[in-house]
């Protein structure tokens, strides 16, 4: 028994999902769930998964990823605790959610990997972190690498460190959407088309993540090369620096990890 189920195939599912595929799993293999059978018949159709309930979709898989918001979980571990095989290898991509409090909802023991992906595996290019329960093993949590491993990097971290990883790299896609937004707006406001203004900022986000990476050089001096003594760059900064920008950064990366904190509870 080598299936894979995914139970609750929204945004994260389907990306882990579809990741799988272009990794050449076998469309066989997989057997998806949803709240909304029109979801199911959307993804069987796209993708050529089978689609199962809750309970049949876990009886028949050795390795079951729960991909529901948070608030939903209890539900859904109240539904499969009952059929989930002594053997099984339980995957939550739930943000802020313990192993241990799915240990304790399922009631025996049972090994739990915790995963914080984030949405640019959708092209191959996501940042996942894993994290071992107390039931899971070495080879378990290798598995689990593998299976991320199929949509971007992935790093094994100690649990404690998780609510963290969610407000960098869980949440982080949409700080850096919300700057390539503020850019375009800025664009926009000097004058340019929203078309030649969203052209300039994308490709200024990719181009500066790419420099960033196979370079391998800190921020601070690939930004200093950009910062002309005296220049246009040194003036924006120092506008950004005037409006706390940095300081709200951190704010809200604190914010993020709080409410991941909370969100173990429902
Ligand atoms: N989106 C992101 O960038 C990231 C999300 N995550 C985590 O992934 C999880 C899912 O998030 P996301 O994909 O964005 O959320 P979505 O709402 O897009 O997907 C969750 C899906 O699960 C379905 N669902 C809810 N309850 C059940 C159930 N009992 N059985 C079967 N299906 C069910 C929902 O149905 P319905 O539509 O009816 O509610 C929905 O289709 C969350 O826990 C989130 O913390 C982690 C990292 C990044
Ligand atoms: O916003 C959220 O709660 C989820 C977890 C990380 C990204 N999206």
């Amino acid at each position: 028994m080598s299936r894979l189920a995914i139970l609750g195939a929204g945004v994260m599912g389907e990306t882990l999902l579809a990741g799988l595929l272009r990794a050449d799993w076998d469309a066989a293999d997989i057997v998806v769930t949803d709240r909304r059978p029109e979801r199911c018949t959307e993804l069987v159709e796209r993708y050529g998964v089978s689609a199962a309930d809750n309970a049949s979709a876990v009886g028949e898989a050795s390795t079951v990823v729960v991909v529901v918001k948070p608030q939903d979980l209890g539900d859904l571990l109240a539904e499969i605790g009952p059929v989930v095989a002594e053997d099984a290898l339980l995957v939550s991509l739930c943000a802020g959610v313990t192993t241990a409090s799915i240990e304790q909802q399922i009631g025996r023991p049972v090994a739990v990997v915790r995963v914080m992906p984030n949405t640019p595996a959708q092209v191959d290019e996501g940042m996942a972190a894993i994290s071992g329960g107390a039931h899971a093993s070495s080879e378990q949590l290798a598995h689990v690498h593998s299976l991320l491993s199929a949509t971007g990097r992935v790093v094994t971290v100690p649990e404690k460190y998780q609510d963290a990883v969610t407000a960098i790299s869980g949440s982080g896609p949409a700080y850096l959407f919300y700057v390539v937004e503020s850019m375009i707006e800025g664009g926009v406001q000097l004058g340019l088309p929203r078309d030649v203004s969203t052209e300039l900022v994308v490709q200024t986000m990719f181009g500066s993540a790419h420099l960033l990476r196979e370079t391998g050089r800190h921020p601070t001096e690939l930004r200093e090369m950009v910062t002309s003594p005296g220049g246009t760059t040194a003036a924006a900064v120092r506008t950004l620096e005037n409006h706390g920008v940095r300081a709200a950064f951190m704010a809200a990366i604190e914010s993020a990890r709080d409410r991941s904190r909370l969100l173990s509870g429902g």
